[in-house]
């Protein structure tokens, strides 16, 4: 079968790496998880810390059931990322994962449709490639990157669109963090419905 149907069909996927860590960001920091990040995304974030996947044809096609057992002999905690992981069919993926006894966790911006089985969302709506409208009521949690101070604004407008259950996060970009989370600290105790999110990763030197 040639390459673009089994994309379609989700039986490959681009896959940029895919590593054991802990996770760094949102609620469930802390927690050990196998990360699967799959290349490809347009959305086109000036600040991206993972640029490297955004051209998919730079990252080797892999049978997306073999990522899964992989993933799941580590760990039973997943998080799918990217690049943009929604850009690809993820039912092939996530029935194997699920399958497998995984609990699977998303990261997106939410800018392309949704595909298969999804325990937890991590919506990060992007000004330059939003959300489809479908996925708000969806997420867990909205985590809102913090570059200048129009973003508060922003991640409001977002907010307004979740459900009531989603839990909301600002977290500073990460070159702005000694200028932003004074003002993202301020914000939280004026509006305590919003929580900080930190890189933590990046403090531990883990991927
Ligand atoms: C690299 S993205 C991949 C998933 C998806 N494309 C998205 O943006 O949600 C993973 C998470 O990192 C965040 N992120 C990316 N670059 C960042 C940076 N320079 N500082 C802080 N967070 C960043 C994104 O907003 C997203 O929440
Ligand atoms: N440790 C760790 N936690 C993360 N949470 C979200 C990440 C991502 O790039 O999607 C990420 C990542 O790259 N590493
Ligand atoms: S949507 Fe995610 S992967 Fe794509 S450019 Fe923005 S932060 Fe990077
Ligand atoms: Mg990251």
């Amino acid at each position: 079968m040639d390459e673009e149907i089994l994309l379609k069909e989700g039986k490959m996927l681009p896959v940029m790496e895919h590593f054991y860590t802990i996770q760094g960001e949102g609620a469930h920091t802390g927690k050990a998880a196998y990360f699967i990040r799959l290349g490809g995304c347009d959305v086109g974030c000036h600040w991206c810390d993972v640029k490297e996947s955004w051209d998919p044809k730079l990252h080797p096609l892999l049978d997306a059931e073999e990522v899964a057992i992989i993933a799941a002999s580590f760990c039973k905690t997943i998080v799918l990322t990217g690049g943009e992981p929604l850009i690809w069919n993820l039912e092939i993926l996530t029935n194997k994962l699920k399958e497998l006894g995984c609990q699977i966790h998303i990261e997106t911006s939410g800018a392309y449709a949704m595909s298969g089985i999804l325990d937890w969302i991590t919506l990060s709506p992007k000004k330059t490639g939003l959300p489809k409208p479908e996925i708000y009521t969806k997420a867990h949690e909205l985590k809102m990157i913090i570059f200048n101070n129009n973003d508060f604004q922003f991640a409001e407008e977002q907010a307004a669109k979740t459900g009531e259950n989603c839990k909301l996060y600002l977290q500073s970009e990460w070159s702005k963090r000694e200028d932003m989370y004074p003002k993202i600290t301020d914000y939280i105790l004026a509006n305590p419905q919003w929580n900080a999110s930190v890189q933590t990763h990046k403090y531990l030197n883990i991927p």
